[in-house]
């Protein structure tokens, strides 16, 4: 029966046809081309700047509405995150029973297989959901802006991270990038947390670790930067060298700021809330 189970889990999320012999084509996959998430990105920014400056635009929403659709997206990306971070995990699994010989693949793709190589497979395939999982998130910038509380939630952070995290993505995918999977089964997981205090907060119930969420989206940041470092180790000491490696130098750069905007997030919303409390 255990072995069923596995088998079942198995085949719906690696051994499926549809994943196994997944390709992302250049020019022909949908959403495989720079001008995908170029465009989805700059109407993001139009749709989230006219909203700014004309709010009159956007319709008026009941908070019981607008709680339920909240708590739905939220849900559905929970879900979907969680399914993921299984997925992609399962997929590794499988993918380092096959390579018993060779275990270096998990920190550096070779690049000179990826140069000519087909992008295959299921861990490419899980790492294209996540990348299409990136757009279904600008939906959490249009439920802030249609919630009173957008003044105080519409932050600098909140766009700059969504509108350049699919860019990320779709680079992270494309060009084979090195330690991707640990990209999307770390994050996914981040998410799964992260829609499970949003889903909370959304049905009433409101969470009470919140500084737990955002000290483990902290966490993620910085340890980015070990996998940043392991791949430049093998980069450099390696015979040919790790693909994707100079999209690794923006995704660290990108890294960065982010950890410096959500310390200074940090602090701004739990430093002061301490505060308050001794005086
Ligand atoms: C705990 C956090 C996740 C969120 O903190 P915030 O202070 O922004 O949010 P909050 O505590 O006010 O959240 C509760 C409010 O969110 C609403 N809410 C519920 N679901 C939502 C959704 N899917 N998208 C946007 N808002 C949503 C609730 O209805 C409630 O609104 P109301 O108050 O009206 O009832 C934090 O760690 C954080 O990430 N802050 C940065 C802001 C941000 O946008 N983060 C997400 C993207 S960054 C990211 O995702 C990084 C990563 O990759 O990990």
């Amino acid at each position: 029966m255990k072995d069923l189970d596995t088998n079942i889990v198995h085949y719906w999320l690696v051994g499926n046809p549809i994943i196994s012999q997944f390709e992302f084509k250049h020019g022909q996959t949908f959403g495989a081309t720079l001008l995908f998430p170029i465009l989805s990105i700059l109407i993001y920014l139009s749709f989230t700047l006219l909203s700014l400056r004309f709010p009159s635009l956007l319709p008026i929403v009941s908070t019981a509405t607008l709680r339920c659709v909240t708590a739905t997206h939220s849900l559905v990306l929970c879900i979907l995150s969680l399914i993921m971070v299984v997925g992609c995990g399962i997929s590794v699994i499988y993918e380092m029973a096959a390579n018993v010989h060779d275990w270096n693949w998990i920190i550096c793709y070779n690049m000179l297989n990826y140069k000519n190589a087909l992008l295959r497979g299921p861990i490419v395939f899980w790492s294209y959901v996540f990348y299409f999982s990136k757009i279904l998130e600008f939906l959490d910038t249009l439920l802030i802006l249609l919630s009173r509380s957008r003044s105080r939630r519409l932050s600098f952070l909140h766009v700059y991270h969504h509108a350049l995290v699919p860019l990320f993505c779709y680079f992270g995918v494309a060009t084979g990038q090195s330690m991707w999977h640990v990209g999307v089964i770390t994050n996914a997981s981040v998410h799964v947390l992260m829609y499970a205090y949003y889903f909370l907060f959304a049905i009433g119930k409101k969470p009470r670790w919140k500084k737990l969420v955002t000290n483990v989206q902290i966490g993620q940041f910085m340890f980015c930067f070990v996998c940043f470092g392991a791949v430049m180790y093998y980069h450099f000491t390696s015979e040919f060298g790790c693909s994707g490696i100079d999209v690794w130098f923006y995704t660290f750069c990108f890294n960065v700021s982010l950890l410096a905007l959500f310390l200074n997030f940090h602090f701004k919303t739990y430093a002061k809330n301490n505060s308050k409390k001794t005086s």
